[in-house]
Protein backbone atom coordinates (compact mmCIF):
# COMPACT_ATOMS: atom_id res chain seq x y z
CA UNK A 1 0.00 0.00 0.00
CA UNK A 2 2.59 2.59 1.15
CA UNK A 3 5.59 0.44 -1.07
CA UNK A 4 7.77 3.67 -1.29
CA UNK A 5 7.77 3.92 3.02
CA UNK A 6 10.85 2.83 4.51
CA UNK A 7 9.71 3.35 8.32
CA UNK A 8 7.65 5.22 10.61
CA UNK A 9 9.43 7.78 12.01
CA UNK A 10 6.89 9.78 14.22
CA UNK A 11 3.32 7.38 14.80
CA UNK A 12 0.02 9.31 14.88
CA UNK A 13 -0.13 8.44 18.80
CA UNK A 14 3.09 10.17 19.09
CA UNK A 15 1.70 13.18 16.84
CA UNK A 16 -1.28 13.77 18.82
CA UNK A 17 0.08 13.55 22.46
CA UNK A 18 2.81 16.33 21.46
CA UNK A 19 -0.20 18.09 19.98
CA UNK A 20 -1.86 18.59 23.05
CA UNK A 21 1.26 20.00 24.68
CA UNK A 22 1.67 22.16 22.24
CA UNK A 23 -1.76 23.70 22.17
CA UNK A 24 -1.67 24.04 25.90
CA UNK A 25 1.70 26.44 25.81
CA UNK A 26 0.43 28.18 22.80
CA UNK A 27 -2.89 28.85 24.49
CA UNK A 28 -1.41 29.80 27.81
CA UNK A 29 0.97 32.38 25.62
CA UNK A 30 -0.90 33.77 23.38
CA UNK A 31 -4.77 33.70 25.13
CA UNK A 32 -6.25 37.18 25.94
CA UNK A 33 -6.84 38.71 21.99
CA UNK A 34 -7.73 37.92 19.06
CA UNK A 35 -5.70 35.53 16.91
CA UNK A 36 -5.26 35.07 13.24
CA UNK A 37 -3.70 31.89 12.54
CA UNK A 38 -1.79 31.48 9.19
CA UNK A 39 -1.16 28.01 7.27
CA UNK A 40 1.06 27.99 4.80
CA UNK A 41 -0.25 25.83 1.79
CA UNK A 42 -0.03 22.79 1.30
CA UNK A 43 2.20 21.17 3.70
CA UNK A 44 0.79 22.57 6.99
CA UNK A 45 -3.37 21.74 6.04
CA UNK A 46 -3.45 19.06 8.66
CA UNK A 47 -0.94 20.04 10.75
CA UNK A 48 -3.26 23.16 11.21
CA UNK A 49 -6.54 21.82 11.04
CA UNK A 50 -5.56 19.61 14.53
CA UNK A 51 -4.12 22.26 15.99
CA UNK A 52 -6.49 25.01 15.77
CA UNK A 53 -9.19 22.41 17.49
CA UNK A 54 -7.01 22.19 20.58
CA UNK A 55 -7.07 25.63 21.20
CA UNK A 56 -9.75 26.93 23.61
CA UNK A 57 -10.92 30.21 22.30
CA UNK A 58 -11.94 31.43 18.58
CA UNK A 59 -9.25 32.08 16.37
CA UNK A 60 -9.82 33.45 12.63
CA UNK A 61 -7.51 31.48 9.68
CA UNK A 62 -6.13 32.25 6.50
CA UNK A 63 -3.64 30.62 4.17
CA UNK A 64 -1.19 31.49 2.15
CA UNK A 65 0.92 29.05 -0.44
CA UNK A 66 4.35 29.04 -1.71
CA UNK A 67 5.80 26.58 -3.94
CA UNK A 68 10.27 25.67 -3.72
CA UNK A 69 10.31 21.64 -3.64
CA UNK A 70 7.67 21.30 -6.50
CA UNK A 71 8.31 17.49 -7.99
CA UNK A 72 11.82 16.96 -5.95
CA UNK A 73 13.21 16.37 -3.14
CA UNK A 74 15.64 19.45 -2.88
CA UNK A 75 14.44 22.96 -2.54
CA UNK A 76 14.97 24.92 -5.97
CA UNK A 77 15.62 27.72 -3.40
CA UNK A 78 13.41 30.34 -5.23
CA UNK A 79 10.06 30.83 -2.99
CA UNK A 80 7.17 31.93 -5.19
CA UNK A 81 3.75 33.06 -3.38
CA UNK A 82 1.26 31.15 -5.94
CA UNK A 83 -1.59 32.27 -2.83
CA UNK A 84 -1.10 35.00 -1.29
CA UNK A 85 -3.29 36.01 2.22
CA UNK A 86 -7.02 37.52 1.78
CA UNK A 87 -7.14 39.42 5.74
CA UNK A 88 -4.61 42.32 6.02
CA UNK A 89 -2.55 41.80 8.79
CA UNK A 90 -1.43 45.02 9.77
CA UNK A 91 -1.35 45.40 13.79
CA UNK A 92 -3.05 41.86 14.05
CA UNK A 93 -1.82 39.15 16.52
CA UNK A 94 -0.50 35.90 13.72
CA UNK A 95 0.06 32.87 14.32
CA UNK A 96 1.88 31.18 11.56
CA UNK A 97 1.80 27.39 10.84
CA UNK A 98 4.08 25.53 8.77
CA UNK A 99 4.71 21.73 8.53
CA UNK A 100 8.36 21.81 8.30
CA UNK A 101 11.46 23.98 8.92
CA UNK A 102 14.63 22.50 6.73
CA UNK A 103 16.86 24.68 4.76
CA UNK A 104 14.69 27.77 6.16
CA UNK A 105 14.54 29.71 2.72
CA UNK A 106 10.70 29.63 3.07
CA UNK A 107 9.82 30.98 6.28
CA UNK A 108 12.49 33.30 5.52
CA UNK A 109 10.94 34.63 2.60
CA UNK A 110 7.56 34.37 4.46
CA UNK A 111 8.63 36.44 7.56
CA UNK A 112 10.28 39.09 5.56
CA UNK A 113 6.86 39.44 3.84
CA UNK A 114 4.37 38.94 6.64
CA UNK A 115 6.49 41.38 9.07
CA UNK A 116 6.72 44.11 5.83
CA UNK A 117 2.71 44.44 6.76
CA UNK A 118 3.29 45.00 10.26
CA UNK A 119 1.52 42.85 12.20
CA UNK A 120 1.54 43.59 15.98
CA UNK A 121 2.45 40.42 17.34
CA UNK A 122 3.97 37.29 14.80
CA UNK A 123 4.99 33.97 16.27
CA UNK A 124 6.07 30.90 14.03
CA UNK A 125 5.04 27.38 14.83
CA UNK A 126 6.35 24.48 13.25
CA UNK A 127 5.62 20.81 13.21
CA UNK A 128 9.54 19.76 12.13
CA UNK A 129 12.37 21.24 12.61
CA UNK A 130 15.38 20.01 10.94
CA UNK A 131 18.12 21.74 11.69
CA UNK A 132 21.29 20.48 10.28
CA UNK A 133 20.19 21.64 6.83
CA UNK A 134 19.19 24.94 7.46
CA UNK A 135 20.98 27.32 5.18
CA UNK A 136 19.74 30.33 6.93
CA UNK A 137 18.69 31.17 10.67
CA UNK A 138 14.97 31.43 11.10
CA UNK A 139 13.15 32.73 14.12
CA UNK A 140 10.35 29.12 15.26
CA UNK A 141 8.98 30.16 18.48
CA UNK A 142 6.92 26.63 18.99
CA UNK A 143 8.40 23.35 17.34
CA UNK A 144 6.95 19.94 17.47
CA UNK A 145 9.61 17.51 16.66
CA UNK A 146 13.29 18.37 15.81
CA UNK A 147 14.26 15.76 13.30
CA UNK A 148 17.30 14.28 11.32
CA UNK A 149 18.23 14.51 7.95
CA UNK A 150 16.00 12.12 6.31
CA UNK A 151 12.98 13.33 3.33
CA UNK A 152 10.01 12.71 5.56
CA UNK A 153 5.95 12.37 4.22
CA UNK A 154 2.82 12.18 5.75
CA UNK A 155 0.66 14.28 7.73
CA UNK A 156 0.49 16.83 5.45
CA UNK A 157 3.57 17.10 4.06
CA UNK A 158 4.42 15.15 0.22
CA UNK A 159 6.77 13.96 -2.14
CA UNK A 160 6.34 15.28 -5.72
CA UNK A 161 2.58 15.73 -4.15
CA UNK A 162 1.84 12.09 -2.63
CA UNK A 163 1.70 10.61 0.72
CA UNK A 164 0.24 14.05 2.51
CA UNK A 165 -2.55 12.08 3.71
CA UNK A 166 -0.21 9.32 5.24
CA UNK A 167 -1.24 9.64 8.94
CA UNK A 168 2.17 9.15 10.24
CA UNK A 169 5.10 10.47 9.70
CA UNK A 170 7.54 8.27 7.44
CA UNK A 171 10.85 8.26 5.98
CA UNK A 172 10.87 7.74 2.44
CA UNK A 173 12.79 5.17 0.87
CA UNK A 174 16.12 6.78 -0.14
CA UNK A 175 16.11 5.15 -3.56
CA UNK A 176 12.88 6.82 -4.18
CA UNK A 177 14.26 9.89 -4.06
CA UNK A 178 17.83 9.99 -4.61
CA UNK A 179 18.87 9.19 -8.49
CA UNK A 180 21.12 5.86 -8.77
CA UNK A 181 25.28 6.90 -9.20
CA UNK A 182 26.21 6.68 -12.71
O1 LIG B 1 12.91 25.15 4.93
P1 LIG B 1 12.74 24.86 3.47
O2 LIG B 1 13.91 24.11 2.89
O3 LIG B 1 12.38 26.06 2.66
O4 LIG B 1 11.54 23.80 3.34
C1 LIG B 1 10.30 23.91 3.99
C2 LIG B 1 9.17 24.19 3.02
O5 LIG B 1 9.15 23.22 1.97
C3 LIG B 1 7.88 22.61 1.88
O6 LIG B 1 7.05 23.30 0.99
P2 LIG B 1 6.78 22.89 -0.55
O7 LIG B 1 7.49 23.86 -1.44
O8 LIG B 1 7.10 21.44 -0.73
O9 LIG B 1 5.22 23.14 -0.70
P3 LIG B 1 4.01 22.26 -0.11
O10 LIG B 1 3.78 22.70 1.32
O11 LIG B 1 2.86 22.59 -0.98
O12 LIG B 1 4.41 20.81 -0.18
C4 LIG B 1 7.36 22.72 3.29
O13 LIG B 1 5.96 22.63 3.31
C5 LIG B 1 7.85 24.07 3.74
O14 LIG B 1 7.00 25.11 3.31
O1 LIG C 1 11.56 16.29 4.54
C1 LIG C 1 10.71 16.91 3.87
N1 LIG C 1 9.57 16.31 3.42
C2 LIG C 1 8.62 16.94 2.69
N2 LIG C 1 8.73 18.20 2.33
C3 LIG C 1 9.83 18.87 2.74
N3 LIG C 1 10.16 20.16 2.51
C4 LIG C 1 11.32 20.36 3.11
N4 LIG C 1 11.77 19.24 3.72
C5 LIG C 1 10.82 18.28 3.50
MG1 LIG D 1 6.10 19.88 -0.55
Amino acid sequence: MWQEIDRVLISREEIAARLEDLAGTIASELAGGELLVIGVLKGAVIFLADLVRKLPFPVEIDFLAVSSYGKSSVSSGVVRITKDLDYDITGRRVLLVEDIVDTGLTLNYLLGHLKSRQPQLLKVCVLLDKPERRKVPVQVDYVGFTIPDEFVVGYGLDYAGRYRNLPDICVLKREVYQAPRA
